[in-house]
């Protein structure tokens, strides 16, 4: 059997009395990128400073190339990188003076160091501000050189909380691709709440709500719990509203104002055919059709249900 990249086992944490997150499992054989999504305060966070080590889970563990990092943590911690939400960076350093000292505390042996410096400066593209103090950098940059101290002792498996927080449309492109090209040959696990973030980089998604994992499966498998199972239409010459029940397919009906409804309906498939048809059929003058998206909330709403049925 294959050996997991990694294995997280009953992980639960509690801050005082309260849990942050409950008994979360999953195992990652592959390369890739694997997105935990969550909301404000579902335990995201939580749940990556325990795999980089940075906090003790309250029961569980967590296992990197099947070194466990309860038992072995410099072990295990060598093949982590983790950049947090925060980037820790010295704002006084320059971008080769941090990333030479961030190489010195991975353990890097010495005649190494300038190599693997220049190596993480190249794929992150920075080495034309080596000499740049951080602080007079760019968002983007600094977020940059944060990526490049979380791979600076070329780890198997990369955390980052939360990258493209605070930054600009076009940085937040740069920050995506650059995670990408990591992915290629590393395992990279992400945080975010924004959905179009995990769709946009994304191979595997843990979803994760109210500190358990409501959802985790491919961005195919997804994408069929985000899909819409309601639309809005609106009628010129709107029959009563049980009339409308009756198409096939539907199983809600609610008047939203003027003439528009909105139908909610258990079987995506040929559903906006069957009302246009159905509507011409009986006169109704259809003049607006159209599939309501699905909100984040609605989203863990559903999978919540989901995972207890
Ligand atoms: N140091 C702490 N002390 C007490 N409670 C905490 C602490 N850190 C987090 N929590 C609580 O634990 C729960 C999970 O928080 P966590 O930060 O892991 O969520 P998150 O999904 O990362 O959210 P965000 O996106 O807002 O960072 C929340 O209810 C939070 O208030």
């Amino acid at each position: 059997m294959e050996t997991p990249i990694v294995k997280v086992e009953n992980l639960s944490h509690r801050y005082n009395i309260q849990w942050a997150i409950r008994d979360i499992n999953f195992e990652i054989t592959r390369n890739g990128v694997y997105g935990l999504l969550g909301s404000n305060g579902a335990g995201k966070s939580t749940t990556m400073n325990i795999m980089c080590g940075v906090l003790k889970p309250t029961e569980g563990n967590v296992y990197i190339n099947d070194i466990s990092l309860q038992d072995h943590p410099i072990a295990a911690k060598s093949q982590i990188g983790f950049l947090p939400q925060q980037a820790p960076l010295y704002m006084d350093m320059t971008v080769n003076e941090y990333l030479t000292h961030c190489a010195r505390m991975r353990h890097i042996p010495p005649k190494n160091i300038s190599e693997a410096v220049r190596r993480v400066m190249t794929y992150c593209d920075i080495t034309h501000f080596e000499k740049r103090v951080i602080r007079n950098l760019s968002g983007g940059y600094q977020q940059r050189v944060g990526i490049a101290q979380a791979i600076v002792h070329n780890p198997s498996v990369v955390i980052f909380d939360e990258p493209t927080n605070g930054l600009d449309p076009n940085q937040i492109i740069e920050v995506r691709h650059l995670i990408q090209e990591i992915a290629r040959d590393k395992t990279v696990i992400l945080s975010t709440h924004i959905l179009r973030e995990v769709q946009s980089i994304c191979n595997y998604i843990y979803m994760i709500e109210q500190g358990t994992l409501v959802f985790s499966g491919t961005i195919e498998k997804f994408y069929n719990y985000i899909e819409p199972n309601s639309l809005i239409i609106s009628l010129i010459s709107a029959p009563p509203m049980e009339e409308l029940r009756t198409i096939p397919g539907v199983t809600s009906v609610e008047e939203i104002g003027g003439t528009r409804y909105r139908l909610r309906f258990s079987e995506r498939q040929d559903i906006t055919t069957r009302i246009a048809e159905t509507s011409v059929a009986r006169g109704w003058r259809l003049n607006e059709l159209r599939l309501e998206k699905s909100s984040l909330d609605s989203i863990f709403a559903e999978l919540s249900r989901y995972k207890q049925s």
